[in-house]
């Protein structure tokens, strides 16, 4: 195994045993088997930016909530993921957003036997990875988005921590909110300008 790969598992496992706060580690893991899927993986971090999380890289961050992000493969780095996943509770991670391409995505059905019970959100960064991310057997569950739609996650992600946190609750509801009136605002537009007039100048 390489330096690098070595030296990221021995910080995750000493990180696991620091049994530190909550207040204190992220809640929020986004991995991703290559850095090549960061476009479409990007959307689960702007929800969550949208949400007022901070990205945690290692030195803490400033928010209450935050999320960590990591480049790690099923196949490329096996026992990165494993460490990942099996360490993703100690760590207080609540929820893990994984997303991984091609046709053999494994990296979010395997976190999400490991990581278990930490959920797991799985992102299928294109059309051809959606089966092997959501088909798991009975007894190993995973949550899965369609094909890109991280922001989808990111939202999802923010849904589990809020059962435990009202004010992320809060923050969804306005955001929801927020949505709803700019479909309303198009929705007006639309209407009032009618469709022809519309669509030369949406
Ligand atoms: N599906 C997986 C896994 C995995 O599932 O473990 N590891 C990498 N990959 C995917 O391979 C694609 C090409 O990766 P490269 O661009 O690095 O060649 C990416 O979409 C990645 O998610």
């Amino acid at each position: 195994m390489s330096t690098e790969i070595d030296d990221l598992i021995d910080e995750l496992r000493s990180e696991a045993a620091m049994d530190r706060p909550s207040v204190e580690t992220p809640d929020v893991g986004i991995i991703m088997g290559s850095d090549s899927d960061l476009d479409t993986m990007a959307g689960a971090y702007e929800a969550l930016s949208e949400l007022g999380l901070d990205e945690d890289t290692g030195e803490g961050a400033e928010s209450r909530f935050s999320y960590e992000s990591y480049v790690v493969s099923a196949h490329r780095t096996p026992d990165l993921m494993y460490a990942y996943a099996e360490t993703a509770r100690e760590r207080g991670l609540s929820v893990i957003i994984a997303g991984a391409g091609g046709k053999s995505a494994d990296l979010p059905n395997m976190t999400a036997s490991i990581a278990f019970p930490v959920p797991v959100i799985g992102v299928p960064v294109q059309e051809k990875s959606v089966d092997s991310v959501i088909g798991m057997p009975t007894g190993a569950p995973i949550v899965a988005v369609d094909a890109g739609k991280s922001f989808n996650a990111g939202l999802s992600a923010a849904q589990i921590l809020a059962g435990d946190h009202e004010e992320l609750a809060d923050r969804l509801v306005d955001y929801h909110e927020e949505l709803e009136s700019e479909v309303g605002a198009v929705s007006r537009e639309l209407h009032e300008q009618g469709i022809e007039v519309f669509r030369e100048d949406p």
